[in-house]
């Protein structure tokens, strides 16, 4: 089980490996906690409650006309002013997706020069968009299954469509992606001797027959499944990863990533975290598939982030788990949200007439009956342990939603 704090989080991020990457969990909230303002009529009014912003624009949603206004940026949030010889030129594919952004806020307030690739199939321009215009920033619309020639020091290749749904809606381009995606960005981490962190996933352990999931473990995975497309793909990502260290001296990192959920999560992505927010908070039936005994472990992405980051500046070239070791069956987990949920309508003086239900639906193919990481690799070799808990994790994401929805963009 992971050691967790109880009280509030002030800071994410370490002190370790040489370098400070910590930062204050306000100004990360700052970017995507913002403001809603709605127009009635002639009246206008910050229905979130969220502080007015120092950073970033403001929106404004007319309920009349079903019209969104944005004022255009007054400041970037400071960065840390890095000496020449500690700031890195990084590379983010996948950069506008949903942990991709949470990274780049990171490394971009950590004082480097982030370019984020991305072709905007799953990701939007909206995570980074309070970026745009900063000298430190760069946006390339791109699809990695093309080269992309640039100068790096660092590439972090997240790039794939990671939700079930949106992995099968296109299977042959999502093993394209983490074919050809892997090869080229190797090519490029070859070619200008970058360092090169590729995100794979807890899906390469197919549905496991070991459990908790060691990164030793070779895993149980179906090749001609509906599931394969994704797990394979990042098996043959993996695969070519180490064939490049061996053969051509790439310095590579393997993160696999265990379900994480938080913020900025595409609300129509189909995976269960968002769609029991949604479900719950829109007062609808919430949709477990099976009996729900299949169990899953959630990370929040600030972990995940402080994950990735301890990886790439360290020393670990071995696959990492990355996830956190809270279980629960979906069954429970539906239960947890929906008490979460209802908590925060309560705090915020708009509590649901009445509790939504907990519906039953088919369990897809081969939907893996059990995950849970070990990380005791993480702990070791990184000194990375998750610090948020599924509870606290889950509240930031109701009052995103929460706000999305005020705006009418739910
Ligand atoms: O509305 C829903 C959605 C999903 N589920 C169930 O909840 C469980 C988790 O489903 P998700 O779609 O969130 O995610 P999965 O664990 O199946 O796959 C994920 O694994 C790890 C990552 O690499 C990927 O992000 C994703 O592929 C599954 O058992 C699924 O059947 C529901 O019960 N109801």
């Amino acid at each position: 089980m992971a050691s967790q704090k109880n009280e509030s989080i002030k800071t994410v991020g370490h002190n370790k490996f040489g370098f400070d990457s910590t930062v204050d969990v306000e100004t990360l909230r700052s970017l995507y906690l913002t403001p809603v303002f709605v127009k009635d009529g002639s009246k206008v009014e910050n229905v979130t409650g969220a502080p007015a912003k120092e950073y970033g624009s403001e929106s404004t949603y007319d309920k009349a006309t079903n019209a969104i206004q944005y004022t255009t940026i007054a400041k970037f949030p400071p960065v840390k002013l890095l000496p020449n010889s500690e700031r890195k030129r990084i590379l983010v594919t996948g950069g506008a997706g949903f942990v991709g952004s949470h990274l780049v806020d990171r490394l971009m307030l950590l004082g480097h020069e982030v370019t984020v690739l991305d072709n905007f199939f799953t990701g939007s321009r909206t995570t980074v968009s309070h970026w745009v215009g900063h000298p430190n920033f760069e946006m390339v619309r791109h699809d990695v299954v093309e080269p992309f020639l640039i100068e790096v020091d660092q590439i972090y290749h997240l790039a794939c469509p990671a939700s079930p749904p949106h992995y099968q809606y296109n299977a042959v381009k999502t093993i394209k992606t983490s074919f050809m995606g892997t090869l080229n960005m190797l090519g490029l981490a070859k070619r200008t001797k970058a360092r090169f962190l590729i995100t794979s996933t807890s899906e390469v352990y197919g549905d496991p027959e070991e459990h908790p999931q060691r990164e030793d473990y070779w895993g149980h995975v179906n090749c001609i499944g509906i599931r394969a497309c994704y797990d394979e793909g990042k098996r043959v990502a993996e695969t070519l990863t180490y064939g490049y260290q061996r053969q051509d001296g790439v310095d590579v990192r393997v993160a696999r990533i265990f379900n994480t959920f938080g913020p900025r999560m595409n609300p129509y992505d189909g995976r269960v975290v968002s769609n029991f927010i949604i479900q719950a908070l829109k007062g609808e039936d919430m949709t477990v598939y099976g009996d729900g005994s299949q169990t899953r472990s959630f990370q929040y992405v600030h972990d995940l982030v402080d994950g990735l980051i301890l990886l790439m500046n360290g020393d670990e070239t071995r696959p990492v788990n990355v996830g956190n070791g809270d279980e629960f069956t979906i069954l429970e987990f539906a239960e947890a949200v929906r008490d979460i949920v209802e908590k925060v309508q309560k705090d915020q003086g708009n509590p649901l007439a009445k509790r939504v239900n907990i519906i039953h639906k088919d369990l897809p193919s081969d939907d893996p009956q059990r995950r849970r990481p070990d990380t005791t690799r993480a702990k070791e070799s990184l000194g990375w342990q998750p610090q948020w808990s599924v509870k606290q994790g889950i509240e930031e994401m109701v009052l995103y939603y929460a706000s999305k929805l005020a705006k009418g963009e739910i």
